[in-house]
């Protein structure tokens, strides 16, 4: 269960969040919200990598950003691009990284990350040079290795940006299969549409909540009407 409470986050003088609260469980819940409103400072805060200025995110009772160990337990984020978060030469020692922070001897890491690979049918990666990846590519290697931590709650901000319609197409039926419970992020109301339920941020503010059928429609209306106006001074920041 994760719960925020109040979550207020200044960012360089701009209030990114204002006050979020909410109760989440449900296994697939989707975010949106317009550039700048503060979807990926909420993922930053509900993963513990952004301590809110006033109140607090908490999954199952513990705190994200005082406990950084059951944060990296509880929670796995995927970015929206893969270079920012692939930090080692190869893809057997990037999905080993989670793995061995968590506690687990090299050897225990070196068997998990062969499973991993192997679920995937991508054994023969195991050795591939990161940077020689494509995007989506190494998109799927950023799924694994956050998969491989077996974290209860995966946080993805936009990762299907960049990615072709086959490519994004194979990673949303990786994704779907998922035992975790997402917290998807994303611009583009269909890749969320089938979920349980979206809430939707505007101006660091939780706008509206509900399921996708009562909320998206409001949505997308919305964001056709901004979209119709050529004044952008409405946009956040
Ligand atoms: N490091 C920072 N310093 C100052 N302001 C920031 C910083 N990071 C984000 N902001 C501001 O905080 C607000 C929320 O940003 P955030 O990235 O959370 O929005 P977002 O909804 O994820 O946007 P997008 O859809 O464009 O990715 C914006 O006004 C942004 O300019």
């Amino acid at each position: 269960m994760l719960q925020l409470r109040n979550v207020s986050v200044k960012l360089g003088g701009v209030e990114a969040l204002r006050q979020i609260s909410l109760n989440a469980g449900e296994r697939r819940i989707g975010i949106v919200g317009r550039n700048g409103s503060g979807k990926t400072t909420l993922a930053r805060v509900i993963a513990g990598l952004q301590v809110p200025d006033a109140g607090s995110a908490e999954i199952d009772g513990r705190d994200m950003a005082r406990d950084r160990k059951a944060a990296l337990r509880s929670v796995g984020i995927l970015f929206q691009n893969p270079d920012h978060q692939i930090i080692f030469p190869t893809v057997e020692e990037e999905i080993a990284f989670g793995l061995i922070q968590l506690g687990r001897s090299r050897a225990e890491a070196a068997r998990e990350v062969q499973t991993i690979l192997a679920h995937f049918g991508k054994s023969h990666w195991a050795s591939a040079p990161t940077h020689g990846l494509s995007q989506g590519q190494k998109q799927l290697v950023c799924l694994m290795a956050v998969l491989a931590m077996r974290p209860a709650l995966i946080v993805l901000d936009e990762p299907y940006s960049g990615l072709d319609i086959p490519t994004r197409m194979q990673l949303m039926r990786y994704v779907d299969e998922v035992e975790a419970r997402i917290l998807h992020i994303t611009h583009d109301p269909e890749s969320v549409r089938h979920y349980d339920r979206v809430i939707w941020i505007d101006e660091g503010r939780l706008r509206a909540d509900g399921t996708p059928s009562e909320l998206l429609p409001q949505f997308e209306a919305q964001m056709r009407l901004w979209g119709g106006r050529d004044d952008l001074s409405d946009l956040a920041g």
